[in-house]
């Protein structure tokens, strides 16, 4: 494993401290339930969930269709709330939406009248309104470069491909520089290759940044190739954590050598029964 108590550089060239050891959890998701008014009376989605992240880690979150997964995620971004129980970043209660978290979607998300740079520069400015223009046009070429989009920033959404979107929405999300980057199945319209694509290139900036990411997925291998620790969520209603596994491959991580090891499928066969034997549910993820 790497060590996370350095102080290192990224790829833009700017310092990073990593986590050092600290007794409190970087993000605390307490006891949290949620009960969701309805015309046939309350549902509760969440159920005493109970999750602690530590700053720098890479955690996905799987369950299935329906089990709460968004609602979870949706309590750190702040665009949702316990109804009992605690969401906490840094010791604070999570009480509205912040530049310290950010969320990138399934689709896209992009303002569809602007190019890539626009998009991203829109965002950095709403962020960083008094820092100069030039540097803030620096950041939005710098993190497009980061995703590989150099040569495309004058492009209009509908003018690229769905990997090539999805990268601007990632780029867009870490010019703010987050401590927390929020996916919530970020990859789930794109075709295998292109995925696989993505997956490289989020492990690599992750590496070179290493902002605590929670990704919300249904894709076991996907899952196995990226994260520190799977979160496996039992059905709805009153959905909890059933478990959480360690995912111990070394890091850079190699998805041949990953998969040549027989770890890979012990970890894969034990999510598998999780989601298919012991959690199955028709409206299989
Ligand atoms: N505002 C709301 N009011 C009532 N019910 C809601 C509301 N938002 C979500 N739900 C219900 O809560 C449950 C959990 O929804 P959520 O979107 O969090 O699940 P999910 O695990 O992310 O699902 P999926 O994998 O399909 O995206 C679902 O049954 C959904 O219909």
């Amino acid at each position: 494993m790497q060590n996370r108590n350095s102080t290192a550089t990224n790829t833009l060239g700017k310092p990073f401290v990593a986590a050092t050891t600290s007794r409190r959890p970087f993000l605390e998701i307490k006891d949290v339930t949620k009960v969701y008014p309805t015309k046939k009376g309350p549902f509760t989605v969440l159920d005493g969930v109970n999750l602690n992240v530590e700053q720098g880690e890479f955690i996905c979150v799987i369950g299935h269709s329906g089990c709460g997964k968004s609602t979870l995620l949706n309590m750190v971004s702040g665009f949702n709330f316990p109804t009992s129980g605690q969401v906490l970043l840094e010791g604070e209660p999570i009480t509205k939406p912040g530049p310290d978290r950010m969320v990138v979607f399934q689709n896209y998300a992009l303002l569809p009248w602007r190019t890539a740079f626009e998009n991203i520069y829109l965002a950095v400015n709403a962020v960083y309104p008094n820092k100069p223009q030039a540097e803030k046009r620096a950041i939005v070429r710098d993190h497009l470069a980061m995703v590989g989009l150099a040569d495309a920033m004058e492009k209009k959404p509908m003018q690229m491909s769905g990997g090539m979107r999805q990268r601007v929405s990632i780029a867009r999300a870490l010019a703010i520089r987050p401590k927390v980057l929020i996916l919530d199945e970020p990859f789930g319209a794109l075709d295998a290759i292109t995925k696989e694509e993505l997956q490289e290139e989020l492990l690599k900036i992750w590496g070179d940044n290493r902002c605590t990411v929670l990704m919300i997925t249904h894709d076991i291998d996907e899952a196995l190739f990226l994260a520190d620790k799977l979160v496996m969520m039992t059905n709805g209603p009153h959905a909890k954590i059933g478990e959480v596994m360690e995912i111990p491959f070394s890091r850079p991580r190699d998805r041949s050598r990953i998969m040549e090891d027989p770890q890979y499928y012990q970890l894969r066969n034990y999510a598998l029964d999780f989601l298919f034997n012991r959690f199955a549910h028709d409206d299989v993820g």
